[in-house]
């Protein structure tokens, strides 16, 4: 019997685990593949938490990469699913679990009727950060089976199930994540002349720095700041003596990035000498801009086109993707998957429609396939 894509994806979605630390997924994912016929036309390697896999062509000429994430974000599921994560605290809010079990599905496709050309399927750890497609990317494990072309795909609630949306060019944003400690005074919340309070100044921090981009970015290259936690205070009448902000930076271009994180050391050093206080920044993991390349996009829209999918022309989205550094070296392109979910990416509501795997794995299969 084959593998049931449904079963395989809520038993994935029970498992959620944070980047570099998918050791269950990584379990069921070669438990998985073990039970493959057609097994012998395949090499497994494991690189840290994630897994590569080679699936040997009948006459290869090229090598084909297809690239899944594979890890879960901390958030506190909501869906009540009867499959809810049994992770405390962790869930594949960011569809990680439809990835996954669409290459598996493509795996075992490919197993029963071989492609031409060998096709080197990537469970790529750590997404959602510290960033796992770096340095996978400059692994020996990767390079020993470096691909000719690579391609991904990202579930997106905002499009109708099976829906197949892409662009030549820029699709995903450039990101920077960012996280400041302040560090004052702490004191009696009566007595605040003698204290330095960093809940204060974290507050005029994060209220003065929305001002980058209406005022130091040009409006027509847009960027994003989002401030996604804040942490400071031990109690209501005591004056906290350090705050921590962590967020994230979004920007269209490398150079616009740049200028965001001279504009977030400007703003930081102000309130130093506004609060007294001392500031330290870290910019977190980095991801480059996810680029698709023009002929291999184009391709792929054609024979969305020729195949009568629902293809969409989209616009390129702020959101970010390590998937980015595979493009900056090898030649390929991305495309979001409609999968109609009311709530959106890293909402603890997400539930993405499942009707959206099967499309996939045919889609990303017969792709692969083609012309063999
Ligand atoms: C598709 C998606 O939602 N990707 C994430 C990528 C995380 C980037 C990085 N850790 C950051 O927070 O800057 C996203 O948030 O866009």
């Amino acid at each position: 019997m084959g593998l049931d894509l449904i079963a395989t994806r809520r038993q994935l979605h029970q498992i959620p685990e944070l980047g570099f630390q998918e050791i269950k997924t990584q379990a069921l994912i070669l438990t998985t593949l073990d039970q493959f016929e057609g097994k012998e036309y395949m090499t497994i390697k494991r690189w840290r938490t994630g897994v590569l896999v080679k699936i040997h062509g009948k006459q290869p000429k090229r090598t084909i990469a297809y690239r899944t994430d594979i890890d879960g974000l901390p958030i506190q599921e909501k869906t009540g699913y009867a499959f809810q994560s049994k992770h405390e605290g962790q869930m594949h809010a960011c569809g990680h679990d439809f990835h996954m079990t669409i290459a598996l599905g493509v795996i075992e496709n490919l197993l029963k009727h071989r492609p031409k050309d060998d096709v080197v399927i990537v469970f790529q750890p750590a997404e959602e950060g510290p960033g796992g497609a770096l340095p996978l990317l400059h692994s020996d494990e990767f390079n020993a089976w470096r691909p000719d072309e690579i391609f991904a795909l990202h579930v997106a609630p905002e499009y109708p199930t099976g829906t197949i949306a892409t662009r030549e060019g820029l699709l995903f944003a450039n990101t920077s994540e960012l996280f400041i400690d302040f560090k004052g005074k702490g004191g009696h919340a009566a007595y605040p002349h003698l204290a330095n309070d960093m809940v204060v100044a974290a507050s005029h921090f994060i209220t003065q720095i929305q001002s980058i981009i209406s005022r130091r970015l040009d409006p027509l290259n847009a960027g994003v700041v989002t401030i996604g936690k804040v942490t400071s205070g031990t109690k209501q009448n005591i004056i906290a003596d350090s705050a921590r902000v962590e967020g994230t930076l979004r920007a269209l271009n490398p150079e616009t990035m740049q200028v965001m994180k001279e504009a977030i050391q400007a703003h930081v050093a102000g309130i130093e000498t506004a609060f007294s206080c001392r500031a330290t920044i870290d910019f977190g993991s980095n991801y480059y801009q996810v680029h698709n390349h023009s002929e291999q996009t184009r391709e792929f829209i054609q024979y969305c086109r020729d195949h009568d999918y629902d293809l969409v022309i989209c616009k390129e989205a702020m959101t970010g993707e390590d998937f980015g550094y595979f493009l900056k070296e090898i030649p390929g392109f991305m495309f979001w998957l409609g999968v109609s979910s009311e709530a959106g990416l890293h909402d603890a509501h997400f539930q993405p429609d499942e009707a959206a795997i099967e499309t996939a794995v045919k889609l990303v299969t017969a792709y692969i396939s083609r012309g063999a």
